[in-house]
């Protein structure tokens, strides 16, 4: 491993479960979370709260330059605040994920966040979840995954999770959000969304989220050494596991 702090990145398009897994291997390891598209959502939400329009590229700019962002881990949960106020819910709503995918697409704005994202990168360790954590903000991570999953499967899964929470949905509207947004965040110039080479890719459409895990900690506890012995966090069990390969 070539630095003190360990960190496991994980990317990959939205729906593909990079959320949950990352909340379990945060808690598996003891290490801090970096859930970098909140911070676009927060972003995005501080830009249409101003009635910035996304297009004024040195507008958005400002407002990203004084953005007052906070996570507080409440109950278990990581909330998120922005300007003292907690908005874990307001920036879990389509709309404003749109928002994010859209000033995301700016380069201006990536730069003016990555040192904040990097910052993240505190002992004993960090597992980052997002879209370009292994191929620009921690390009030096010890374990990269990029995770995915059928439109159709991310879309089955945003969709039961929507009308489990009491919210009316409908599955082919949230299926083409989904189409829309991988199009957006593939497609653009800066950072898109892609595997890197040194990652391992893990399509998760027909596996259980327990399963998912099990495959990242089992690569994962094979790579990580700390102080040059392999880290072994309380209750794990390693087996070597393969690089830059599908698993
Ligand atoms: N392997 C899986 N099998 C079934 N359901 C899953 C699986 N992985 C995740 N889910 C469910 O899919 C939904 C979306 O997962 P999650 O929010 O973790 O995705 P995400 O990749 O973080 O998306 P986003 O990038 O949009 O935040 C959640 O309801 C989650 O419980
Ligand atoms: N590293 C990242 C993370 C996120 N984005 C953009 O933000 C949008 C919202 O992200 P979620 O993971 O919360 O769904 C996403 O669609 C991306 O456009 C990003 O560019 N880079």
């Amino acid at each position: 491993m070539s630095r003190e702090i360990p960190i496991i990145t994980v990317d990959g398009p939205s729906g593909a479960g990079k959320g949950t897994l990352c909340q379990k291997l945060a808690q598996y390891y003891g290490f801090h979370l970096l859930d970098s598209g909140a911070i676009y959502r927060i972003a995005a939400l501080a830009v249409c709260n101003l009635q910035v329009s996304i297009e004024d590229e040195s507008a958005v700019l400002r407002v990203i330059e004084t953005l007052d962002i906070q996570f507080k881990t409440v109950d278990q949960k990581i909330a998120v605040f922005l300007d003292g106020k907690e908005v874990s819910s307001q920036i879990r709503t389509e709309r404003v994920g749109m928002a994010a995918s859209k000033i995301a697409a700016l380069g201006n704005v990536r730069a003016a966040l990555l040192e904040r994202q990097r910052h993240f990168a505190q002992s004993p360790g960090l597992i980052a979840d997002g879209r370009d954590m292994g191929t620009t903000v921690f390009p030096n991570a010890d374990v990269k995954v990029f995770l995915t999953a059928t439109a159709e499967e991310r879309a089955r899964r945003r969709y039961q999770q929507l009308l489990s929470s009491g919210v009316d949905a409908d599955f082919e509207a949230i299926l083409s959000d989904i189409q829309l947004r991988d199009e957006q965040d593939s497609k653009r110039a800066v950072s898109p969304l892609k595997a890197c080479t040194s990652a391992v890719s893990i399509d998760s459409s027909e596996m259980t989220i327990d399963a998912v895990f099990e495959k990242i900690v089992e690569y994962a506890d094979s790579i990580l050494v700390v102080d040059g012995k392999r880290f072994v966090p309380s209750g794990a069990s390693s087996s070597i596991g393969e690089k830059n390969s599908a698993l």
